[in-house]
């Protein structure tokens, strides 16, 4: 027995393994997975996800899209980012697997942890 708290499930994805070949999910198990990922949302077309962040300056809007992009390199797996003043909307999809995987989940989830 241990007096830690249980993980949070978004806790847990943003602990999973980037792995190269992951496949594209499919629509519902992808929304199942969305529902647990504050803030991300399917894209239009359905093959990527997408979350924004509003902010009160260009540098905490720039400072994001700084922190994904970094998180991007050290796990060889990049968004798409915009940001401008007071917002920045990043996009995770898995160019190889022409949708949305596991790697992109965990991306988005990583993100989430960083900025919670
Ligand atoms: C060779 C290298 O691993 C691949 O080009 C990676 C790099 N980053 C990537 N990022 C994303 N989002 N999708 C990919 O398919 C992808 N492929």
């Amino acid at each position: 027995m241990t007096d830690e708290p249980a993980e949070e499930p978004e806790t847990d994805l943003a602990h999973g393994k980037i792995v190269d070949g992951a496949p594209a999910l499919a629509e519902t198990a992808l929304r199942a997975a969305l529902a647990r990922l504050a803030g991300w949302e399917l894209a239009a077309d359905g093959k990527a996800i997408r979350r924004e962040w509003l902010f009160k300056s260009f540098k905490a809007a720039a400072a994001l899209a700084n922190l994904a992009a970094w998180q991007a390199e050290a796990a060889n797996h990049h968004p798409d980012i915009a940001f401008g003043w007071g917002f920045a909307r990043v996009s995770f999809s898995t160019h190889s697997a022409g949708g949305v995987t596991m790697n992109d989940l965990i991306m988005a989830a990583r993100l989430n942890a960083a900025t919670a």
